[in-house]
């Protein structure tokens, strides 16, 4: 047992995939809960979760298991959170902080904010980690390590709740940030939500097409196609959710990216060498300086090398 003080006496994750689940390994690993609860809806995934010992309770309800917890995360797809806060609401307790997971900022702050009870802080969240997988066998406890959260308090958080949800994230591993909802969207829409439509595309087409055969897709795919099929891997569930709360803002940079697709196909049917070579000497900068700001760039193989999915274990 450890001598000081957990961060939380009780947290409940609501929603036990791959975040709910990375959460509940680094909570243990940090000790930062005196009792973790977990619910999710199916009760298949809920058995899985107490198989793997992932928490110290594990409730069907929702609204039993966020019964004086001091923090609750919602790790679900953000088109489900709306309905969970409904559920939830009424059993926060006063002085409790209610955050989220969700890729997606400005729809949850719009479906979850109603049903949040005065006395209860809800900062919403979003944690710039994951990987194709989902599920709780997903869940590694490095996850959030090095990684940005990026927080996005609404007018009037209290700032003692909001200086203890970023200790908290710290502690998981996550350097934080704030922002507004709004401008997260816009952000997340270019950085993360246009290449994975980008993924399902260019793999959808590559599916569709009649003069090449999906065995040979298959048979020669090259390192950059299997990029693409990696994010396009990812659960069908949370990126349908994603493009449907994000619409404004997907459509904006998707229309931007059309734009740019047309102008380097252009410069493809002209022979243009000139503007493709300044192009690409362009964006292979921008790759150069994400690597000197020292963010990772290679996803890990999490998902096909267990024997690395849960570092330090
Ligand atoms: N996967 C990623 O890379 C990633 C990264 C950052 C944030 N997120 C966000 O985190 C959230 C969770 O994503 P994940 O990757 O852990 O998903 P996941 O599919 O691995 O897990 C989702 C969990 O939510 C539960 N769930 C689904 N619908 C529910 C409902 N209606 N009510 C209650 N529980 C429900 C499932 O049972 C499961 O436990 C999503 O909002 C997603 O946008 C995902
Ligand atoms: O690396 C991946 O596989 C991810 O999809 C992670 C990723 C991303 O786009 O970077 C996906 C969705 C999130 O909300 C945050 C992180």
């Amino acid at each position: 047992m450890p001598d000081t003080k957990p961060m939380f006496e009780r947290v409940a994750l609501i929603g036990i995939g791959l975040i709910g689940s990375s959460l509940a390994h680094a909570i243990r690993r940090q000790g930062l809960a005196g009792e973790i609860v977990i619910s999710t809806r199916s009760s298949e995934t809920l058995k899985r979760a107490e198989e793997l010992g992932l928490g110290d309770r594990f409730e069907p309800d929702p609204a039993r298991a966020v019964e004086d917890a001091d923090l609750v995360v919602l790790s679900i797809p953000v088109g489900a959170c709306g309905a969970v806060a409904e559920r939830i609401g009424p059993h926060l307790k006063t002085g409790a902080i209610l955050t989220d997971a969700g890729s997606t900022k400005a729809s949850v702050v719009r479906d979850v904010a109603p049903h949040v009870p005065e006395g209860v802080h809800f900062i919403p969240g979003h944690p710039i980690a994951g990987t194709e997988q989902s599920g709780p066998d997903a869940g590694f406890t490095s996850l959030f390590e090095g990684r940005w959260a990026i927080l996005t308090p609404l007018p009037g958080t209290d700032p003692a709740a909001l200086e203890k949800l970023t200790a908290f994230w710290t502690a998981c591993g996550s350097k934080v940030d704030t922002m507004d909802p709004a401008h997260h969207d816009r952000v997340l829409a270019i950085v993360s939500h246009l290449p994975h439509i980008i993924a399902y595309n260019i793999v959808g087409t590559a599916d569709d097409l009649e003069t090449v055969s999906k065995s040979e897709v298959i048979k020669y795919s090259a390192s950059g196609f299997r990029d693409f099929t990696r994010l396009a891997a990812s659960d069908p569930t949370m990126w349908r959710d994603v493009c449907l709360a994000n619409r404004e803002a997907i459509l904006e940079m998707l229309g931007r990216f059309s734009e740019d697709l047309a102008a380097l196909q252009r410069s493809i049917r002209w022979g243009d060498g000139d503007a493709l070579f300044d192009l690409f000497t362009r964006t292979r900068a921008i790759r150069r300086s994400i690597i000197e700001a020292g963010q990772e760039v290679d996803a890990p193989d999490f998902g096909r090398h267990p024997e690395i999915a849960k570092p330090g274990e």
